[in-house]
């Protein structure tokens, strides 16, 4: 291997952000080297999105053949084969795993390596073992590794984490989980449905930075499948148990409304899955040699996502913002135009959808209304539940509603949506918050009946719903009638 590679752009990391950024380079033509130390593909094909997904798409037959006799439709109980399952897993990571190849980037043009990035000075970078790289413009694209918080007796307990709860050899008996978040509550609902029994415990607030009244509706699902969900609760203490695992829990803080108070006394389970966030990893690449300034949360970037090393970028999950993928592609895009072309650019996270997929799903756009109230913005809400929706009445599965946040003048500034499909449905108002429209863009959408996505329309049009008994309108329609 040559001692010395002068690239147009390194780019260390081979996942969601890193492989976006180098398909996208070498695409143009640019030298691009990339530089990974784990699988291809990185978390969310190995260890995140894509089991995670295909898990919940296992979980989800389970449950519907629990509710086919409501349709007049019964089959018995579902039984389930974790070995089948997981051979699902495998095979749908197997069938993308081509896509993120090192085989597929070397045709692109892209020299991979393998190995650990460490940077030697500012502008340099050296792989264990093989050349120095001094690239033009470095990105760093170095994900983010699961947080396993400070519990005594963790450490030495069998803990289990997203990078290992999908090689389990058995269905967890009794899978008490640490964090409501993301991981948690997905991964949380996928095992109850496939037998599991499933505890959650949750410091603070389950999906605490998500419009209250949507995350109820989510947690109320769960629970009512018969999921324990201890929130404002701690493990003070966690030990390995005869037959798996037992924590100690405490009362912190206040329990969310509805839920289950917080108990202390202790809780014996078959395993254990710690879902607390994830933590960036930065300790092997050096980055003080190369003047970049980081912290707890991740490596630090100003708005256009430059480090505090001007020809350095950081992207995806190595950046405090958004964990989530397409906001890791969206980063890349935006990286690409600035080293490449020179363009300015600007990321704003309020831009990125987000959906949490459990049954039913939570899907947002932009602010939420509690979080424009706190800046002081009195938004319009604009509301049209489920239960008033034909195809959410024909499928009887009518839980959830939509909740349009608007300017006074109707501009879209964002939405949430709670229910099946939600993820699919936010789409549309992802396009509408982009490019500034307001409701009248939705109002004015000729949309396909019976469909969920009536139910975006539905909201905006309730906007007029006063000026249809305004007293001047009645009066020009009359004064039109007149007209013949
Ligand atoms: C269970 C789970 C489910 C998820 N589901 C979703 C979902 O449905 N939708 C969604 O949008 N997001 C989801 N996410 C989040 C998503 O997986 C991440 O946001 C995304 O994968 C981050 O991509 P990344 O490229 O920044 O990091 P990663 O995918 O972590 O890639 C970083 C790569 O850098 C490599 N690396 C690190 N340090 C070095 C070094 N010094 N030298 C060389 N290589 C290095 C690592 O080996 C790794 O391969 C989920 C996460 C989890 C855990
Ligand atoms: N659908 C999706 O897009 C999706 C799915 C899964 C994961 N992800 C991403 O992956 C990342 C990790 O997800 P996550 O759910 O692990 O993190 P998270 O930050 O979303 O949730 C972690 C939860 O754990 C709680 N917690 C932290 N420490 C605790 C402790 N000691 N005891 C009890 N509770 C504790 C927090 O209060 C929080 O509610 C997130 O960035 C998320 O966006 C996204």
């Amino acid at each position: 291997m040559t001692a010395r590679l002068t690239p147009d752009l390194c780019v260390i990391g081979a996942g969601a952000a890193g492989l976006s950024v180098a398909a996208a380079a070498a695409g143009f033509g640019v030298p691009v080297v990339l530089v990974e130390r784990g699988r291809m593909g990185g978390e969310c094909l190995n260890t995140g999105c894509v089991p995670s997904k295909a898990l919940i798409a296992a979980a989800r037959h389970a449950h519907a053949i629990a509710q086919a006799p409501r349709f007049g439709v019964d089959c018995g109980p579902p039984t389930v084969d974790w070995q089948t399952v997981k051979a699902h897993l495998r095979g749908v990571i197997d069938g993308i795993a081509p896509v993120d190849s090192a085989a597929r980037f070397a045709g692109l043009g892209v020299t991979v390596i393998r190995g650990t990035a460490r940077f030697t000075g500012p502008g340099t970078l050296r792989v264990d073992g093989g050349p120095e790289i001094a690239a033009r413009r470095t990105v760093i694209a170095t994900g983010a590794v699961p947080a396993i918080p400070p519990i005594p007796g963790l450490a030495d307990a069998p803990v289990l984490t997203s990078e290992t709860v999908f090689e389990l050899d058995r269905l967890p008996a009794h899978l008490i989980v640490i964090g409501a978040g993301a991981v948690g509550l997905e991964l949380g609902q996928a095992f109850r449905r496939l037998g599991s029994a499933v505890t959650l415990i949750e410091a603070g607030t389950p999906l605490a930075g998500e419009d209250p009244e949507m995350a109820d509706v989510v947690l109320a699902a769960l629970r009512r499948e018969g999921i324990a969900l201890h929130t404002g609760t701690t493990v003070t203490r966690a030990e390995r148990h005869r037959d798996g695992i037992a924590v100690t829990l405490a009362r912190g803080g206040t329990p969310a409304g509805g839920a289950t108070p917080g108990h202390g006394g202790t809780l014996s389970g078959s395993h254990l899955l710690v879902a607390a966030g994830r933590r960036p990893d930065l300790a092997a690449l050096e980055l003080d040699r190369a003047g970049i300034a980081h912290g707890p949360d991740g490596i630090v970037v100003d708005r256009g996502l430059r480090t505090t090393n001007r020809r350095v970028y950081a992207i995806g999950d190595a950046i405090a913002g958004p964990r989530l993928t397409h906001a890791a592609s969206h980063q890349a895009g935006l990286v690409v135009r600035s080293a490449l072309f020179r363009l300015p650019v600007r990321f704003d996270a309020e831009l990125i959808p987000r959906t949490v997929f459990t049954d039913p799903e939570l899907a947002r756009i932009g602010p939420t209304e509690v979080a424009l109230r706190g800046r002081g913005v009195g938004p319009r809400v604009l509301r049209w539940p489920l239960h008033d929706n034909d195809r959410a009445r024909a499928e009887r599965d009518t839980s959830g509603h939509v909740k349009l946040v608007t300017t006074r003048r109707g501009r879209i500034l964002g939405a949430s949506m709670v229910g099946t499909q939600a993820g699919e449905l936010i789409t549309t108002v992802a396009l509408a918050v982009r490019h500034r429209l307001g409701v009248r863009d939705l109002a004015e959408q000729v949309v396909p009946y019976p469909t969920r996505g009536e139910i975006g329309k539905r909201a905006a049009m309730t906007y007029y719903a006063r000026s249809l008994t305004s007293p001047a309108v009645r009066r020009m329609i009359g004064w039109l009638r007149r007209l013949g």
